[in-house]
């Protein structure tokens, strides 16, 4: 009998009991997959006692989960808590100090420290393995770090926060608003704790700056990620977006330019044909560009106990055939700085505003645009009943500080009813 690869498993929640089910019930075609058995030695959570709804009473016990990393029994180290430091972090550096092997599913940790803890795994010789974090089931750092290592990526983008694409899809198909479905979600039980980690954009910027690490080669850099929650999109903008054959989504997009990396998660147009315009409900999809490949595809649920278990068990069997690639895939010592791209390439934009119905009021917003060297691809305007005039405007290609630009001097114009709108539309 072969020799088996031993777990010790830390948080016993959603994931960690995922994982546990899968240890528990797959033993036989995990230990064939793997060419050896595959178990778990101990486990740690803060409750003991709770109810888990699967029987943990043969393992081990730690009431400090750091206490894994020491364990003399253990092989590898599944760090399933969470959290960007704190005792996620102390148990992932003890871990690989020890000469532990580590999945995580942790994208805040990683985000904030993957470059130093990758070095660190590699110093120490060890795997240090994170498919679950990004896009949870979807198998995506594989096919970046493996199935398309050939190829010179132009662009990762995606759909990362599978919270956030249930607000947007549901706003959408119940033309309900924001706080309405916004507290939906919360019933459901889809939102984190801080649920400014789902609608701000940081749970999924955190996932992109993980994505432009291994694809471009660079240190993680989450700090320069651009990010823009949901909560400004209204059901308006929905609706109107989709009356231009667009779909509003919080969109990834991280790219290497002549200007340096960008890496923004914001909310963007993207066209309704396109699979990521299609894209409804809690799923996830990542695209990704290479040179030879061309595009790709990736579709599937990014959270939730079976697909999040699933994730990481993939990274566990990797571990168990004796399979090591550097964490990001590449060695750490050679990630580069990248500078980040202050302003972002030029797009379309889609442009919504409220004017005065008054001669000459639309004349004064297309001569701004036109100073600011904008011009403009598409306009629209809506019957009304009143004085005040929606206008939606979709402009040729734009950078970014072209249209701050213009939005400043919109102000000026003095036909302007309110704030005006300003979403990018993403080439795609
Ligand atoms: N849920 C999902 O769909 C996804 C989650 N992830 C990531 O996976 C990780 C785990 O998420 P999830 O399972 O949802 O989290 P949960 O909140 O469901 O579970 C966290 C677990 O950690 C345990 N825990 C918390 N603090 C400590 C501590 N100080 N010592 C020991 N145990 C502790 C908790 O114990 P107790 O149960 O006793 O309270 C619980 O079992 C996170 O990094 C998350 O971002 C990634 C992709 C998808
Ligand atoms: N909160 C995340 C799940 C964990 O990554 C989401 O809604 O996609």
């Amino acid at each position: 009998m072969s020799t088996p690869l031993r777990l010790g498993i830390a948080g016993l929640g959603t994931v960690g009991i995922g994982v546990v089910k899968i240890v528990q019930t797959h033993a036989a075609l995990l230990a064939r997959r793997a060419g050896r058995p595959v178990e778990i030695v101990a486990v740690s959570a803060n409750s003991r006692s709770k109810n888990r709804g699967a029987d943990i009473s043969a393992y081990g016990w730690e009431d400090d989960p750091v206490q894994l990393a020491r364990r003399e029994d253990v092989d590898v180290v599944v760090e399933l808590i969470g959290g960007e430091n704190g005792v996620a972090k102390a148990l992932v550096e003890t871990a690989l100090k020890s000469g532990k092997d580590v999945v995580t599913a942790n994208k805040a940790l990683l985000a904030k420290h993957g470059t130093a803890l990758a070095r660190l795994a590699e110093e120490k010789g060890r795997s240090l393995r994170f498919e679950a974090a990004v896009a949870g089931g979807i198998p995506v750092i594989k096919a970046l770090t493996e199935g398309l290592a050939g190829n010179q990526i132009k662009r990762v983008m995606g759909v990362m926060n599978g919270t956030c694409n249930y607000i947007l899809t549901r706003m959408e198909s119940a033309g309900l608003p924001y706080d309405a479905v916004f507290e939906e979600a919360r019933k459901l039980g889809y939102l984190e704790a801080d649920p400014n980690l789902d609608v701000g954009g940081i749970d999924a910027g955190h996932k992109l700056s993980l994505l432009s690490a291994i694809a471009f080669g660079t240190e993680v850099d989450f700090d320069n990620v651009v990010l823009q929650g949901i909560g400004s999109v209204s059901t308006a903008d929905i609706r109107l977006a989709r009356d231009m054959g667009y779909s509003i989504k919080l969109l990834g997009v991280a790219q290497m330019t002549g200007r340096g990396l960008e890496q923004r998660m914001t909310p963007c147009l993207v066209p309704e044909t396109h699979p990521l315009g299609q894209l409804q409900g809690g799923t996830n999809m990542v695209v990704i560009e290479g040179d030879m490949v061309g595009q790709i595809v990736l579709r599937g649920a990014g959270a939730g106990e079976g697909p999040t278990a699933s994730a990481v068990m993939g990274d566990v069997i990797d571990i168990a055939r004796g399979f090591r690639l550097p964490v990001f895939g590449q060695p750490a010592a050679d990630l580069v700085a990248a500078p980040p791209a202050a302003v972002s390439a030029g797009a379309p934009w889609y442009l919504r505003m409220t004017l005065l119905d008054k001669p000459g009021a639309l004349a004064k917003i297309a001569t701004v645009l036109g100073e600011s060297g904008i011009s403009i691809a598409r306009m629209r305007q809506y019957s009304h009943e009143g004085t005040d005039a929606p206008v939606l405007i979709v402009t040729h290609k734009a950078s970014s500080d072209d249209i701050a630009h213009a939005l400043t001097r919109f102000a000026d114009t003095g036909v302007l009813v309110g704030e005006p709108v300003a979403l990018r539309i993403e080439e795609v």
